[in-house]
C-alpha cells in the first residue's frame, strides 16, 4: 500500500500574486462568500485566510511514504518558479515569510493539503493547486492565479516566454465563479436553504462499540502497554435533499471564529487544534488535550471557574495535557535554536467545550535564504504527526493499538480525521491543523463524522462516550442536526 504517488510529471507552476478586493467587491464582503459550490478549498479563521477555486493541478498518494511523495512532487512544481524569484530573494541570512512588509503574500505558488492519519489507510492523501487562491489577512485582500505551464493551453505560449498576468487573470477568475455561481445548489431550483430529512446514526464504530473499545483500551493501559491512547468513533448523517457544503462551512466559520474552518477535497471542518505553523524562521503549534463539556456548564465567569477546577485542578486531564505537549516538543525540538512551551496550559473556551491548551512557539533553523537548508512545514509536519493528541504515548504502541480496536475489531479506518490538514507555499511556510470537529462529504446525501478522546488509566467509557458527542456538536449544528 505504498504507492509513491500519480506517475505524471509533477506540473511546472508559475504564479502571479496581487492586491485585490474580494471578489463581489461590495463593503462587507467576506471570503467565506466564495464557497457556493462544495468544491472549494477553504482554510478560514477569523474570517481571513484563503479560498482555493478552480484546479491547476491535483497530487494524490497513499501509505507511510505519503508526505515524501508529497513533498517532493511540491518542491519539482514549485522549482520553476523559486529559480526564477531567486533574484528577488531577500539579502542573505533573512527568512522568506509567507507576508513580507508591504502586507501582501510573496509572489509563490499554494497548495491545500490533507493527509490520512494512518500510514496504512487506503484513503488518498491530497496536494491540491486551485488555479486561483483569494486571500485575506489584515485587512487587505489579495489574488494569486496559478497555472501548469506545461498544461495544454498554455505549453506554447510559456514556451515563448508568456506567465501569468494580472488582466487575464481577472477575466478568468470572473469566469471561473460565474460557472460556479451557474452550479450552486439552488440555483436550479435544488435546495440551497438547508437539508431536509436529516437522520444520524451510528457508524461502523457504534457507541456501544465505543465503550467497549475504550474498556479495552483502559485495561491495556492498566497492564502498562502504553500510558495514552486516542480512541474515535464515527456517525453518519444522511439527508433526503442534498448538503448544501457551503453553507456549513459557512456556519463554522461563524460559529467557531476562533478555530481554523478546513475543507480540502471532501473533508470539511473546523479544527481547534494546529500541529504545526511555520512563517519565515518561526513555528508555532497550539496543544490541545483534556476537554470539558460546555452544555449544561454554569455561563459567564462561574463557568470559567468550573473549567479551571475541573480541567486545571484534574491531574487525569492535566497528564493528558502534558503528555500531549511533550510528544510534539520533543519532536520539534532537533529542528530549533529556541523553544517556549509554557510548564502551566491555558483554559480555551469554544462555544461546544473547554480544552487544556498550551501554544508553543520556536525559532527554526535553516530557515535563511530563497531555498530552506531547515525542515519546511511539510516536513515538520511528518516529524510531528500523529501526536499524543491523536494517537497516545508511546506513539508506536498507541498507533498499533488504534489499528486492533478501531480498525481490527471494528472496520473504522479514519482516513482523513485526525490527520493533518491546511496548505503550504514553495517557500516552505503553511500551516498544518489537526483535521478534527470535521466530516468527510461522502456523497451528495451522506457525510461522515468523526471524533476521538484521550484515553488515560483514569478514563471512564460512559464519559469518553459522551465527549465525542460534545465534539461531534459543531458539525451537527452547522448541518442544522442541532441548535
Ligand atoms: C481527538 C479529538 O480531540 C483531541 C484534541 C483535543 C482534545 C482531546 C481530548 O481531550 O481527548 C483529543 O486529544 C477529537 O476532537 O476528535
Amino acid at each position: 500500500m505504498n504507492n509513491p504517488g500519480s506517475a505524471a510529471p509533477a506540473p511546472r507552476l508559475a504564479s502571479c500574486t496581487y492586491a485585490a478586493p474580494l471578489p463581489g467587491g461590495a463593503d462587507g464582503a467576506s471570503l467565506a462568500d466564495l464557497l457556493t459550490t462544495g468544491s472549494e478549498c477553504a482554510w478560514i479563521r477569523y474570517g481571513e485566510g484563503m479560498v482555493g477555486v478552480g484546479t491547476a493541478a491535483r497530487f494524490a498518494t497513499t501509505g507511510p511514504g505519503r508526505f515524501e511523495a508529497a513533498r517532493r512532487w511540491w518542491m519539482a512544481a514549485t522549482e520553476a518558479e523559486a529559480a526564477e524569484t531567486a533574484e528577488a530573494a531577500e539579502p542573505e541570512g533573512v527568512p522568506r515569510t509567507t507576508v513580507p512588509d508591504d502586507g501582501l503574500p510573496r509572489r509563490s505558488p499554494l497548495a491545500f493539503a490533507a493527509f490520512a492519519f494512518a500510514d496504512e489507510s487506503p484513503v488518498e492523501s491530497v496536494l491540491m493547486v486551485p488555479e486561483f487562491v483569494v486571500g485575506s489577512a489584515h485587512g487587505r485582500s489579495w489574488l494569486t492565479w496559478q497555472v501548469d505551464l506545461d498544461a495544454p493551453g498554455y505549453v506554447e505560449r510559456a514556451a515563448a516566454g508568456w506567465r501569468p498576468g494580472r488582466a487575464e487573470a481577472e477575466q478568468r477568475l470572473a469566469g471561473l465563479l460565474a460557472e460556479a455561481a451557474a452550479r450552486r445548489p439552488g440555483a436550479a431550483g435544488g435546495a440551497g436553504t438547508g437539508a431536509r430529512g436529516l437522520e444520524l446514526s451510528d457508524g461502523v464504530l457504534s457507541q456501544e462499540g465505543y465503550r467497549a473499545a475504550v474498556d479495552r483500551g483502559v485495561r491495556q493501559i492498566e497492564a502498562g502497554a502504553l500510558t495514552k491512547l486516542v480512541l474515535a468513533r464515527d456517525a453518519v448523517v444522511r439527508s433526503a435533499d442534498p448538503v448544501d457544503v457551503p453553507r456549513v462551512l459557512r456556519t463554522l466559520t461563524v460559529q467557531y471564529r476562533d478555530c481554523w474552518t478546513y475543507a480540502v477535497g471532501g473533508l470539511i471542518g473546523s479544527t481547534p487544534e494546529m500541529l504545526v505553523k511555520v512563517d519565515g524562521d518561526t513555528a508555532r503549534a497550539r496543544v490541545l488535550a483534556g476537554t470539558l463539556d460546555r452544555d449544561g456548564a454554569p455561563e459567564g465567569t462561574a463557568g470559567t471557574d468550573y473549567a479551571r477546577r475541573l480541567l486545571t485542578d484534574d491531574p487525569k486531564q492535566r497528564h493528558e495535557h502534558r503528555l500531549a505537549v511533550d510528544s510534539l516538543t520533543e519532536r520539534l525540538e532537533p529542528f530549533t535554536t529556541s523553544l517556549d512551551a509554557p510548564e502551566e496550559p491555558f483554559v480555551l473556551e469554544l462555544p461546544n467545550v473547554w480544552h487544556l491548551a498550551t501554544d508553543v512557539t520556536a525559532r527554526l533553523v535553516g530557515a535563511e535564504g530563497a531555498r530552506r537548508t531547515g525542515p519546511g512545514a511539510l516536513a515538520l509536519t511528518e516529524v510531528l504527526h500523529p501526536t499524543a493528541a491523536v494517537c497516545g504515548t508511546p506513539r508506536e504502541a498507541a498507533a498499533e493499538l488504534i489499528g486492533r480496536l478501531e480498525s481490527g475489531d471494528h472496520g473504522l479506518d479514519r482516513g482523513l480525521f485526525a490527520g493533518p490538514v491546511g496548505w503550504l507555499d514553495g517557500n516552505g511556510n503553511g500551516e498544518f491543523g489537526l483535521a478534527l470537529r470535521g466530516a468527510v462529504v461522502e456523497d451528495e446525501h451522506t457525510v461522515r463524522l468523526y471524533a476521538g478522546c484521550g484515553i488515560v488509566a483514569a478514563s471512564d467509557p460512559e464519559s469518553e462516550l459522551a465527549e465525542t458527542h460534545a465534539k461531534m456538536r459543531p458539525m451537527l449544528q452547522a448541518l442544522g442536526l442541532r441548535d
